[in-house]
């Protein structure tokens, strides 16, 4: 018999008792033997032909043991480990009643471990522990009501032995075991802690659900990676120093209070839920952290967990952090994905979500939420903006702004056929020279240009004048004009706000001219947000060190203040370098004179002042402009040929192009836009027109109208040419403004005696005609009101045409 333990082998019976096949066939078939298993065994084992009536003497314990398995193979199809209790609270039921039904067919079961019970138990056949035999290598002894199992002293190879749900209070018998690697002696009796000899290779233990309060030294258990003593008694961790191979820890449900005795511990798993731990101090030295649960506790803050630099999840569900600076210990741990901070008192706060994705980027789960790209985009937004999102905010605050305002036609917003209003920007780092340059091209070229001065709320240097290089305007004021939407941009700058005030663009539009303005480069992403399309120049100083040294010189500007504008320097460089085209020009600010050159020449290029086209931007010395003979204030963009629309680095691309397609617009639509533009400036110069409409008066307006028949003309902008069609003169009288239903009947004569026949009329009727048509067919387009409700109220602005916005 001692062999037989020895070997870990078992008897196999070669029939099981007729009454228990029938009582309980699954049984049978849930037998862990394979059948190659059982020829090995009787091949191996003197024990194979055990005598039958053995058998007959272990019926009820294999009764036992059977039906146990029998239910826990049930209970393991739905076993989750979130249930875990439930499950255990389930199987203890389980073997409740299982326990009865075996005493009512056996009377009482005494709890001593039998060696029969043992032989069933034992499975998987392989090579034992000191490699010179074959032998069962695991037994599963689980719920099986045992108490004493001090029988398996005897079977030194076993290598997994699992005596979970049992009511076992000495564990010695595992002493005699030198090749167990796994023990499982969870749900039991247990009030000691490995009170066993050490088998030298036991990795993984579980003692969890047990009644043990102290841990003792495990300095023995060197090879142990896995120890689960969760739903114990225990108050401290202790005896694990040495336990250099201890990857996984788990004491949840225990009374722990602080967080000591794990220093310089391999432990990639820790789990401490259900404690009583309020702060997470003592884990700094557990470098190999990956997943850390600590929920169910008292903890407040993340301090402790900032160095952690392989934490990837982390579970602090009910606990007491309350503060939105606490994700700032999180902040750098390059490989958190999963975090949960369900129920602490942090989720009340109303930025909650989207601080936390914003500060932790990388999570992919947050609160068992899975965190979309979507929110991760909003929460950047929302915190740290790029440029283009916080442009895009600065002009959508103007529009609303000056939207909320009473509505006026601008001068910059009229109508063109050929480019919008134009205007020079001259962008670049503070102090560059773009001031002094922008002053310099007013003055030079005083018949197309104005300075335009920004608003801002610093105080003049001295020797500058208000008005003359910035309206130099209080806080307050400042915000009143921001309130009541009178900037086109604002930038703050260092602790100066700066804006664009569109009054000022206005002036400078009223009197002919083009504005020519300087700013950085927040200012000019702002302004591509608006309808405007000015030329950018990016001014820049190449030379850094000669730049900080002007600066320095300057004395106007403070360490940090000059070191802010030479590090823009390179924000300019590398804004041009990413986005071609982005400037129209680049001028090197070194020489402020040379630089001075090439921008003269560059705006003569643009205005078209010279005879000859400039070749290169190569500096002249002559920049006295008498002896150009200007064509128009700014060059016909249509004219421009196609290797010109190519060439987008230099010129604006998009406008020319419209300005190309503009040319293409049919005649009547261009005569429709004309008669736009003049009505717009008519009631600029304070002109109201008799009828709220724009494009049908009252009174007779003379247009030249093509004479064709065709269709493509019935755009609401070209209604009014649409009925002169049915003229056949060039010149047609528009016929709405003055025409009642009662002249709209047939045969009725015009008062002008010019419609003989009653052509006019007719043309009228086959114009509403095939309005209907039109109508029917596509979109409706708007019936033209003769005479509107409410026609002597001041106009509306006009419609922005194509190529704008
Ligand atoms: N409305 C604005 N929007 C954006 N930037 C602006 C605006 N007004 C001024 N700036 C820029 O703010 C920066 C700080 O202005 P500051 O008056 O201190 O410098 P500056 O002496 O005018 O510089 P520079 O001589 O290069 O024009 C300058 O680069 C200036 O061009």
């Amino acid at each position: 018999m001692a062999a037989s333990r020895s070997g870990s082998q078992r008897p196999k019976p070669s029939s099981l008792p007729g009454g228990l096949s029938i009582s309980c066939p699954e049984a049978l078939s849930s037998s862990p033997y394979s059948d190659n298993e059982r020829q090995c065994f009787s091949a191996t084992s003197p024990m194979g032909q055990q005598p039958k009536d053995a058998f007959k003497k272990t019926s009820s314990y294999l009764l036992r043991q059977l039906i146990h398995r029998y239910r826990r193979l049930d209970a393991e199809e739905t076993w989750d480990e979130d249930e875990e209790e439930d499950q255990v609270e389930d199987q203890d039921e389980s073997e409740a009643s299982s326990e009865s039904e075996i005493q009512n067919m056996e009377g009482e079961f005494d709890g001593v471990l039998r060696e029969e019970v043992v032989a069933e138990a034992l499975h998987k056949l392989g090579r034992s522990g000191g490699g010179t035999e074959q032998a069962y290598l695991n037994v599963t002894l689980s719920g099986c009501a045992l108490v004493d199992v001090s029988i398996l002293r005897g079977y030194v190879h076993l290598q997994k032995l699992d005596l979970s749900v049992n009511k076992i209070e000495d564990l010695s018998c595992v002493s005699g075991m030198p090749y167990l690697l796994e023990l499982n002696a969870s749900q039991n009796k247990l009030t000691t802690f490995f009170n066993f000899k050490s088998p030298k290779n036991l990795k993984k233990v579980d003692f969890s659900y047990n009644q043990i309060s102290e841990m003792s030294d495990l300095s023995a258990y060197q090879a142990l990676t896995k120890l689960i003593l969760d739903s114990n008694e225990i108050e401290e961790i202790k005896g694990l120093e040495l336990c250099s191979n201890l990857t996984h820890l788990s004491l949840a449900k225990n009374k722990i209070t602080t967080l000591n005795g794990l220093s310089m511990l391999p432990i990639k798993i820790l789990c401490l839920s259900n404690n009583q731990i309020e702060k997470i101090t003592g884990l700094e030295d557990l470098k190999a952290l990956q997943i850390v649960d600590l929920s169910n506790n008292q903890i407040s803050s993340l301090q402790g967990l900032e160095n952690h630099d392989l934490l990837e999840v982390l579970n602090l569900e009910e606990n007491k952090i309350a503060e939105l600076r606490e994700i700032e210990y999180l902040e750098n741990l390059p490989l958190l994905r999963v975090l949960n901070l369900l129920r602490n008192p942090i989720q009340e706060k109303s930025d909650y979500w989207f601080f936390v994705i914003f500060m932790l980027l990388r999570l992919t789960e947050l609160d068992h939420k899975k965190v979309t790209v979507e929110e991760k985009v909003s929460a950047v937004n929302k915190y740290d903006p790029p440029p283009e999102v916080i442009a895009a905010q600065d002009h959508l605050t103007h529009v609303v702004n000056s939207m909320m305002q009473p509505q006026r036609i601008f001068y910059s917003t009229l109508p063109s056929l050929d480019a919008p209003y134009p205007m020079l920007i001259l962008a670049g780092p503070q102090a560059c020279g773009k001031r002094e340059l922008a002053h310099r091209l007013c003055r030079q070229f005083s018949t197309y240009f104005r300075y335009g001065a920004c608003h801002t709320t610093r105080p003049p240097y001295f020797g500058e004048g208000d008005r003359v290089d910035y309206h130099f305007i209080s806080q307050e004021v400042y915000d009143e004009m921001l309130h009541m939407g009178k900037f086109i941009l604002t930038f703050r700058y260092g602790d100066h706000n700066y804006g664009l005030n569109r009054d000022t663009v206005e002036g400078i539009a009223r009197d002919g001219l083009a504005s020519c303005i300087h700013m950085e480069i927040e200012g000019v992403r702002s302004l591509k947000c608006s309808y405007f399309e000015p030329r950018y120049i990016l001014v820049v100083p190449m030379n850094k060190t000669k730049y900080e040294g002007y600066l320095r010189r300057k004395g106007l500007f403070s360490r940090a203040e000059v070191e802010l504008a030479v590090s823009r320097v390179d924000l300019y460089i590398k804004i041009n370098q990413n986005f071609p085209g982005y400037f129209d020009a680049v001028i090197n600010a070194d020489d402020l004179e040379i630089a001075y050159q090439k921008l003269s020449q560059l705006i003569r290029e643009y205005l078209d002042l010279t005879e000859e086209p400039a070749k290169g931007l190569a500096p002249t010395t002559d920049i006295s402009t008498s002896h150009l003979i200007p064509k128009e204030p700014f060059r016909k963009l249509s004219t421009l040929s196609s290797s010109d629309l190519l060439d987008s680095t230099d010129k604006n691309y998009i406008v020319k192009l419209c300005a190309t397609l503009s040319a293409k617009t049919p005649p009547a639509e261009r005569h429709s836009m004309q008669r736009q533009h003049e009505r717009a400036w008519q009631a600029l110069m304070g002109k109201t027109p008799p009828d709220h409409t724009l494009l049908f008066q009252r009174g007779p307006v003379r247009v030249p109208v093509p004479v064709t028949s065709d269709l493509h003309y019935f755009t609401k902008l070209g209604e009014l040419q649409e009925a002169s069609e049915f003229y056949d003169d060039d010149y047609a009288v528009t016929p709405f403004g003055s025409y009642s239903e009662e002249r709209m009947k047939p045969g009725k004569e015009n008062p002008k005696g010019k419609d003989p026949g009653g052509r006019e009329n007719i043309a009228l009727l086959k114009y509403a005609a095939l309005r209907q048509r039109n109508s029917s067919q596509s979109e409706k387009p708007a019936v033209p009101s003769i005479c509107r409700p409410g026609s002597n109220t001041k106009p509306i602005l006009p419609p922005i045409p194509q190529g704008r916005k």
